[in-house]
Order: C-alpha cells, then structure tokens, then sequence
C-alpha cells in the first residue's frame, strides 16, 4: 500500500472512529456512513473545499431528529405505549422526503441509517428532495383496522407539528401502505384544517400520483434493465429470487412477468417459499393481498398452493441469475452472497434498503458480478413520490402512461450516473457510482448554502 493510500485509510478510520463515538451502539447507522465514507472520502481528498467546509462530518449529523411518545388505546381498552421518530437528516436540495417504518426492529439507528441513504437517494433522481425517515416501533401484524387508525391518529397527533408540504413530506415504507397514509393523512387534515401535499403515496380521488404503488417494484425492474444491457443480456428467461412480497416485491413480480422473466422465490423471517414455476397468474394475484392487506406471513402462500417451505433459511441458496432482495436491511450476509455465487447468480440488484452487510458486498464486488447499491435502485418509489409533489403543487394529474414514462427516465438517468462516476475499465463500481453522484449534488448545495 503506497504512503497516499496509508493516510487515507487512517482518515477513514479516524473518521469512523469519531461517528461511532458520537453515535454510540447505533450499528446499522455506522454500517452506513463506513459504505459512504469509504467510497467518498477519496473524492474529497482530491477535492479539498469539501474537506474545508466539514462537509462529510455535516452530511452524518442529523439536522433534526425527532422522538416521541405514541399512546394509544387497542381493542381490549388498555392502553398502548409506543416510540415515534422523524429524522430530518438534510435539506439542502429541497424539503426532507422520506417514508415512515412501521415495524418492531424499528430504533433509532434504524431510522438514522435510513434517512442518510435518503439524502443520497433523493439527489440520485435529480428531483428537489431532501432527506427524511421515521417511523415506530408499532407492529400492525395481527391488529385490527380500527387499532391501526387509533395508532395512526396517535402518530400524526405528534408528527404533523414537525411536517408540511415545504418542510417535511413523509410517505410509506415496511408496514406503511395506502391504508396508514390515508389514517395519516386524515388526521393531519383535521389538525392542521389544510388539505395540503404533506404526504405521499395517497390515494388516487385525493391528491395521490398514478404509478405511485408500483413506482419501487417497476422502477428497480427499469434499473435491472440498464444493469443488465451493459452486458447485452434482458429480463426474458431469467430466474430470479426475491425475499418480501411487500408493496415492492409484488410490483417487482407484476413487471418481470410482463418482461418474461421467472420469480421463484419469496420469504420473510421466518423461512422462504420456493417455487419453480414462477409466481404468476392466480398465485400473484393471491400473493399482492398476502402482505399488504392481510399482513400474513410467507408460509401461507407455500400452505394456499402446495409448495415447498423452507422455515428459518433465506432464499439465497436457491439457484438464480438474478437476486433482488425486497425485504429489510442486513438479509444477505457474507455466507449469503457465497452461496449465490456459488449456485450461478451474476446480477444483485438491491431493492430493499441496505439488505447486504459489508461483507456480502466485499463478496459480490470481488467476484465482479453486476451488483447494485439499493440507494439507485429503489429510487424509484421516492422519484414518483415527487412527481406527486409536482402534481400536488400544480393542482393536476399526470396519465398512467406520463408518470410511467417520466419513471423510466429517472431510473436510466441514475444508472448513467452510476456508470460516470463508477466506472472503472470494464467494471462498474455502481456502489462508488451512486455514492459520489448523490453526494456531489448535496456537497455543492451546501457549500453554496454556507455554513448552516
Ligand atoms: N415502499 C417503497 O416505496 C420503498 C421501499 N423500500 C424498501 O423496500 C423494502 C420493502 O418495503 P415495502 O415493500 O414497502 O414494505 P412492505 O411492508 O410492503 O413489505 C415488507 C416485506 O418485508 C418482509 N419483512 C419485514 N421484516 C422482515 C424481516 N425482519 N425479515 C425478513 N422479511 C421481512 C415482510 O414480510 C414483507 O414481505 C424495505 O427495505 C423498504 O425500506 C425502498 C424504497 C421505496
Ligand atoms: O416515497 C418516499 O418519500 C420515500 C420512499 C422511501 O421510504 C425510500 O425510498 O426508502
């Protein structure tokens, strides 16, 4: 290692050091700045007024992080007590934007780490978004529809003091769909007497974007396009194993199917489904209310159509071209990423957010297989939630066909973007591409902005 590299890896250390001191136990946060970091602090290096202007030390320090006390009354009449957050991380290209997690592992290095991918993420579609997540610690499996409106009302009757259409727009995320915006929404209404774009992924007869709903699954399928053109290959004919069969897993398999491509697998945490024919037909059908409207668990689907359960294994050692993970963070470990490669997978395009640890990364970049960060590849269901921003504030709708179309252009703009600034002879490093495209755009905005 020459003398230059040396230096730059103790900068990076020290760096890591300061995050971690500063931000003490929050693992999956560190997780993500070390992912940033590593591929950005040799731009700055070589870039100086970035240094100058703290900006990276700026980037990982929230603006604001909000957390809050969520009581509730359940079904039995007894009281619930559960833990909010919003964490507004940046706003230097525009308002914060980001969804809200509805789910047990919810804490606050979840949501940190979330709303710094974010910030990244938003600049990536080159709309004017700024960076934001939240969420709670409130679990809606097993609750009744009037449980999860009295949570949702609790939520919002915290939240809407810290939102609005030009400071903060939140939107769905894990255990966050059309039924908790709509809860969300209405009481924000009634708080605020506005009826206003303060979130998105409403519904379509009151200020919702078509294509929203299917904006993240479409939108990685468009990505996955791009990742595979680079080496003349297409969708058609291709295996493909996914993990949840949430809002994006389902929209995934709805557009692979159209494309002629094969999905077999789907799973959650408490095993995987495997099937060899492809989820299609009756089975997807079936599958699309599974998570989103019954918040059931995997087995159901294996149990409703005969096949086979996996219980407490991952869907990664079922052989595959592609692997997209749609679930949660952290669901390829090293072991993981091995195994696909071993069993013949040559493309990982991630659609949940940071669902390969370090080490699977380390894996797939070292076997040079086509790998994509999830920060570009699921872009694009935060890319159409500002196209409904857009519409909001002009007080019309775009067609099907317009967001649809407008989508795949910012997909195959950020995977140009990748390839600019990630490119090295024939591989890609679309971790280094996305990283540095997203953060160039945030970096001169704040320089400009001046020390705030
Ligand atoms: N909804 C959106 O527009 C976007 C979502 N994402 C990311 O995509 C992923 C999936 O989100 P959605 O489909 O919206 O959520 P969802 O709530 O509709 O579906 C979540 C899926 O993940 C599974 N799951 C949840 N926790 C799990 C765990 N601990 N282990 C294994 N499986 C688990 C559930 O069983 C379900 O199949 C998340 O990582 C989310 O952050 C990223 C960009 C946009
Ligand atoms: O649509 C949005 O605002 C946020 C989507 C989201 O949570 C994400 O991109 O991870």
């Amino acid at each position: 290692m020459s003398t230059g590299e040396n230096c730059l890896k103790g900068n990076l250390e020290s760096f890591m050091q300061k995050v971690m001191a500063k931000n003490p136990g929050e693992k999956e946060f560190h997780q993500a700045v070390q992912e940033v970091a590593t591929c950005i602090m040799p731009f700055i290096d070589k870039n100086p007024k970035y240094q100058k202007a703290k900006i990276l030390e700026r980037m990982v320090e929230a603006e604001r992080a909000i957390i809050f006390r969520v009581p509730w009354v359940d079904d039995k009449g007894e009281v619930q007590v559960n833990r909010g957050y919003r964490v507004e991380m940046n706003s230097a290209i525009g308002p914060y934007k980001g969804g809200l997690r509805f789910h047990p592992t919810v804490s606050l290095s979840v949501m940190k780490f979330l709303a710094f991918e974010q910030v990244l993420k938003n600049s990536l579609t080159t709309l004017p978004m700024g960076g934001g997540k939240g969420g709670s610690d409130f679990d809606p499996r097993g609750k009744s529809d009037n449980e999860v409106m009295h949570f949702c009302q609790a939520f919002m009757s915290e939240l809407f003091r810290h939102i609005g259409p030009n400071t903060d727009v939140p939107a769905g995320d894990i255990g966050v769909g059309g039924r908790e915006i709509g809860y969300l929404f209405g009481q924000y209404k009634k708080l605020k007497n506005e009826f206003t774009g303060v979130l998105t992924g409403k519904g379509i007869t009151w200020g919702g974007s078509l294509i929203r709903p299917e904006a993240t699954g479409y939108g990685t399928v468009y990505f996955l396009e791009e990742m595979l053109k680079t080496r003349g290959e297409t969708v058609e004919g291709k295996t493909i194993a996914i993990s949840g069969y949430g809002n994006v897993g389902t929209y995934f398999i709805e557009k692979i199917n159209e494309l002629g491509g094969k999905v077999v697998t789907i799973g959650d945490e408490y095993g995987y489904v495997y099937d060899p024919d492809g989820i299609k037909g009756e089975k997807l059908d079936f599958l699309k209310d599974l998570w989103v409207i019954h918040r059931r668990p995997a087995k159901d689907y294996a149990n409703e159509f005969n096949l086979k359960w996996v219980e407490g294994k991952r869907p990664w050692e079922v052989p595959c071209d592609i692997a997209v993970p749609t679930a949660t963070q952290n669901e390829i470990d090293g072991p993981d990423a091995k195994n696909l490669i071993e069993n013949g997978c040559w493309c990982v395009a991630e659609s949940s957010n940071m669902p390969s640890t370090l080490q699977a990364i380390e894996v797939f970049q070292e076997a040079k297989i086509l790998f994509a960060p999830g920060k570009a590849v699921n872009a694009g269901g935060v890319a159409v939630s500002g196209l409904e921003m857009a519409q909001n504030s002009m007080r019309y709708n775009w067609s099907r066909e317009e967001v649809d179309q407008k989508l795949r252009n910012i997909m195959q703009n950020i995977h140009e973007q990748c390839v600019r600034f990630g490119k090295h002879g024939d591989y890609i490093n679309y971790v280094e591409g996305a990283n540095l495209a997203g953060f160039v755009k945030v970096a001169d905005a704040m320089l400009e902005q001046g020390i705030v």
